[in-house]
C-alpha cells in the first residue's frame, strides 16, 4: 500500500506556498488539529459523558448554548492562545473578540475566527457536526493588543480557512489559497492522513439543501429556484442535515447547492458572515465552486459587525448561477 502522507508532512511539503515566515502556518494549523482531536474524543462518547444538553446560557446570537459549544470554544481558544503566533480570536460563542495578553501573543501576527461547534441542534442526536475556522493577518501593530479591525476583514483577505467534520469519520479540510485538501483522522493513531488531495467540486449537481420549512417565508426567486429543483422532468435530490459543515461537505464532494436565504422573519438570513460564510466560501471557490448572498460574492462583503449575518447560497458554480438568475 502506498505510504500515506500525514497532515504535518503535507504542511511542511507545501510550506513554500505560504507567503509568510516558515513554520507559522504549521504552528497555526497544528493548534487547530490538536483542539479538533480533543473535541473529537468528547463527541465520540457524547452519550456517555456529561457533554450533551444545554449549558444553561444564551450566546450573543440569542441561541441557547450547548455544553459542547462551550467546551469546543474553550479548547480551540486555549490551543490558539498557547501558540504565541495568534494575537486574538473571535467566535460564535463569545460576545466580543478576545485579545490575548501574553508577551508572545501581543506580537502574534494572526487572528483566528471560529464557529467552534457547527450544527449544535444535531449534537444530542448523533448526527454529523463540525468546526469552522478562518485565519487572517492582523492589521493592527504587533506588540499591542488585537483590535476589532483585525477581525472585520473581507473574506478575500483570508490567508487560510477550513473546517473539521465530526461524522462517520473525522476529517479536516483546509486551503491556504492553493487548492483544497482533505485529511481523515485515524483515531487509533490520532493522526490525520491525506485522503482527499486537491479537491474539486463538480461544476453542476443534483442535490439541493434548504430548510424547506421556511420556504413560504422566502422571496419568490428562491421559491422559483426550489420549484425548478422539483421539476418532475429533471428531479433533484433534497438533502438537508441541518449542520452547515455536513451539508456543505457532501455537496462539495458530490455537486450540489446549499441555500440559507433571508426570510420575512430573518431579514439577513441566519448564518454568520465572518466564521461560517467566509471560510466555506474560501474553500468553495478554491475547489471551483461559488458563494454569494444572491447578488454579490460573499467574500467581497465588507464586514461591519463581528456577528453579522448574510443570506447564503454556496456550492456548484452552475447551480449557484441558476439560483442567482431566479432572484
Ligand atoms: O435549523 P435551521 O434553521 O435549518 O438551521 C440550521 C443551520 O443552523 C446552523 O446550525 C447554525 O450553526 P450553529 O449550529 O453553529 O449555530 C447550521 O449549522 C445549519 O445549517
Ligand atoms: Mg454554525
Ligand atoms: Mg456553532
Amino acid at each position: 500500500m502506498a505510504k500515506l502522507t500525514t497532515l504535518e508532512e503535507f504542511i511542511v511539503d507545501r510550506q513554500q506556498e505560504f507567503p509568510y515566515a516558515s513554520g507559522e502556518l504549521s504552528g497555526l494549523l497544528s493548534s487547530i488539529v490538536l483542539a479538533s482531536k480533543v473535541v473529537n474524543r468528547e463527541i465520540n462518547k457524547a452519550g456517555l459523558v456529561d457533554i450533551t444538553g444545554s449549558a444553561g446560557e444564551e450566546n450573543v446570537q440569542g441561541e441557547e448554548q450547548q455544553k459542547l459549544d462551550v467546551y469546543a470554544n474553550e479548547k480551540f481558544q486555549a490551543a490558539l492562545e498557547s501558540l504565541g503566533e495568534v494575537c486574538g480570536v473571535a467566535s460564535e460563542e463569545d460576545d466580543d473578540f478576545v485579545a490575548f495578553k501574553s508577551k508572545e501573543a501581543l506580537n502574534g501576527k494572526y487572528v483566528v475566527l471560529t464557529d467552534p461547534l457547527d450544527g449544535s441542534s444535531n449534537i444530542d442526536v448523533n448526527v454529523s457536526i463540525g468546526t469552522i475556522f478562518s485565519i487572517y493577518r492582523r492589521q493592527s501593530e504587533p506588540g499591542k493588543p488585537a483590535e476589532l479591525r483585525d477581525f472585520l476583514q473581507k473574506g478575500t483577505e483570508q490567508i487560510a480557512a477550513g473546517y473539521v467534520i465530526y461524522g462517520s469519520s473525522t476529517m479536516l479540510v483546509y486551503s491556504t489559497g492553493h487548492g483544497v485538501n482533505g485529511f481523515t483522522l485515524d483515531p487509533s493513531l490520532g493522526t490525520y492522513y491525506l485522503s482527499h488531495p486537491d479537491l474539486k467540486t463538480p461544476s453542476n449537481g443534483k442535490i439541493y439543501s434548504i430548510n424547506e420549512g421556511n420556504i413560504q417565508l422566502c422571496e419568490k426567486g428562491v421559491q422559483d429556484y426550489v420549484e425548478k429543483c422539483q421539476d418532475e422532468k429533471k428531479p433533484h435530490k433534497a438533502r438537508y442535515i441541518g449542520s452547515l459543515v455536513a451539508d456543505f461537505h457532501r455537496n462539495l464532494l458530490k455537486g450540489g447547492i446549499y441555500l440559507y436565504p433571508a426570510t420575512t422573519k430573518a431579514k439577513n438570513g441566519k448564518l454568520r458572515l465572518l466564521y461560517e460564510c467566509n471560510p466555506l466560501a474560501f474553500i468553495a471557490e478554491q475547489a471551483g465552486g461559488r458563494a454569494t448572498d444572491g447578488h454579490q460574492r460573499i467574500m467581497e462583503i465588507e464586514p461591519k459587525e463581528l456577528h453579522q449575518r448574510t443570506p447564503y447560497f454556496i456550492g456548484s458554480e452552475q447551480m449557484v448561477k441558476d439560483l442567482e438568475a431566479c432572484l
